[in-house]
C-alpha cells in the first residue's frame, strides 16, 4: 500500500510533516486573510498579465487535482508588475475543490471559503526552468482566483468540457490554444503575502497574489469538477474532492493590499 501523501484521513495535510519538514515552517501556505489587517500598499504596482493562447498545451489529472500545462520556453505568456521584480513565466494552472459548495478553496477571506480556487503558477525568469525557481524564495508567483456560485461561466466550461479525458490519474489529452485570460475577473486588485505551495513538498518560494473579485461557477459546473478521481484506471474509486489545505499560521507576516 502506497503511503504516499494526500488527502484522505490517514494521508492528508495533518500527516504532511510527518515527511515534509516544511510543513512546519514560517511562510506556509494556504493562509485566512483578515481583510481589515491587510494594510494598503500605494508602492504595488498593477499586475500586467500577457497570455498566449498558443502556448497552452495539454490538461492532465495529476493524482491531486488537474492541471493545464503551458509551453514556458518564451516570454509570451507572462506576468509582471503587482510585488514582483522582473519576469516570471506562466507554466500551468490548476483547482482546488470541496466535496459540497460550502468548502474547497485554501486560501480564505474572513474565515470564509469558497467552493473552488484557481491557482495560476509563474516561475521568475532569472532562474533558467520551473524546477530551478521552485525551490528558491522568490522562484514562483502563483494568481490565486476565487470561485464563488453564481452564473455558469462558459470560458471555466471550456476546461470543464476536457474533463472527460482525464477522469483518473495520469490521464492527459492534448488542451491547445486555451486563452488563461478568460478565466480572470474584471478587477485585478489583489491582496498579497509570502508563501508557499499548498502540497507536498511545501516549497516556500512563492509570493502569492490572490484577487479580491470572484469568478462564477454554477453548481452543476462544480459537479464537473467532482467527477474525477484522485485514483488511476481500474484502481477502487476515489472521487477527487476536498483536495484542499487549511489555512496554516501567518507567524508574523504582512498581507498587503493593492487598493483601499
Ligand atoms: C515541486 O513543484 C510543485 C509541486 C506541487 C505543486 C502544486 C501546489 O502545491 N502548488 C500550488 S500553488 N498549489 C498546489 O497544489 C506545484 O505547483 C506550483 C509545484
Ligand atoms: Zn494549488
Amino acid at each position: 500500500m502506497s503511503n504516499a501523501w494526500g488527502y484522505g484521513p490517514t494521508n492528508g495535510p495533518d500527516t504532511w510533516m510527518e515527511r515534509f519538514p516544511n510543513a512546519k515552517g514560517l511562510r506556509q501556505s494556504p493562509i485566512n486573510i483578515v481583510t481589515k489587517e491587510a494594510q494598503f500598499d500605494p508602492s504595488l504596482k498593477p499586475l500586467k498579465i500577457k497570455y498566449d493562447p498558443y502556448n497552452s498545451r495539454d490538461i492532465l489529472n495529476n493524482g491531486q487535482s488537474f492541471q493545464v500545462d503551458f509551453v514556458d520556453d518564451t516570454d509570451s505568456s507572462t506576468l509582471t508588475g503587482g510585488p514582483i521584480c522582473g519576469t516570471y513565466r506562466l507554466n500551468q494552472f490548476h483547482f482546488h475543490w470541496g466535496a459540497s459548495d460550502d468548502r474547497g478553496s485554501e486560501h480564505n477571506v474572513d474565515g470564509a471559503q469558497f467552493p473552488c480556487e484557481l491557482h495560476l503558477v509563474h516561475w521568475n525568469t532569472k532562474y533558467s526552468s520551473f524546477r530551478e525557481a521552485a525551490d528558491k524564495d522568490d522562484g514562483l508567483a502563483v494568481i490565486g482566483v476565487f470561485l464563488k456560485i453564481g452564473a455558469p461561466n462558459a470560458q471555466l466550461q471550456k476546461v470543464l468540457d476536457a474533463l472527460d479525458f482525464v477522469k483518473t490519474k495520469g490521464k492527459q489529452t492534448t488542451f491547445s490554444n486555451f486563452d488563461a485570460k478568460t478565466l480572470l475577473p474584471h478587477s485585478l486588485d489583489y491582496w498579497t503575502y509570502e508563501g508557499s505551495l499548498t502540497t507536498p513538498p511545501l516549497l516556500e518560494s512563492v509570493t502569492w497574489i490572490v484577487l479580491r473579485e470572484v469568478i462564477s461557477v454554477s453548481s452543476v459546473q462544480m459537479a464537473k469538477f467532482r467527477s474525477l478521481f484522485f485514483t488511476g484506471e481500474g484502481e477502487p474509486q476515489i472521487s477527487m474532492v476536498d483536495n484542499y489545505r487549511p489555512p496554516q499560521l501567518l507567524q508574523g507576516r504582512q498581507v498587503r493590499a493593492s487598493f483601499q
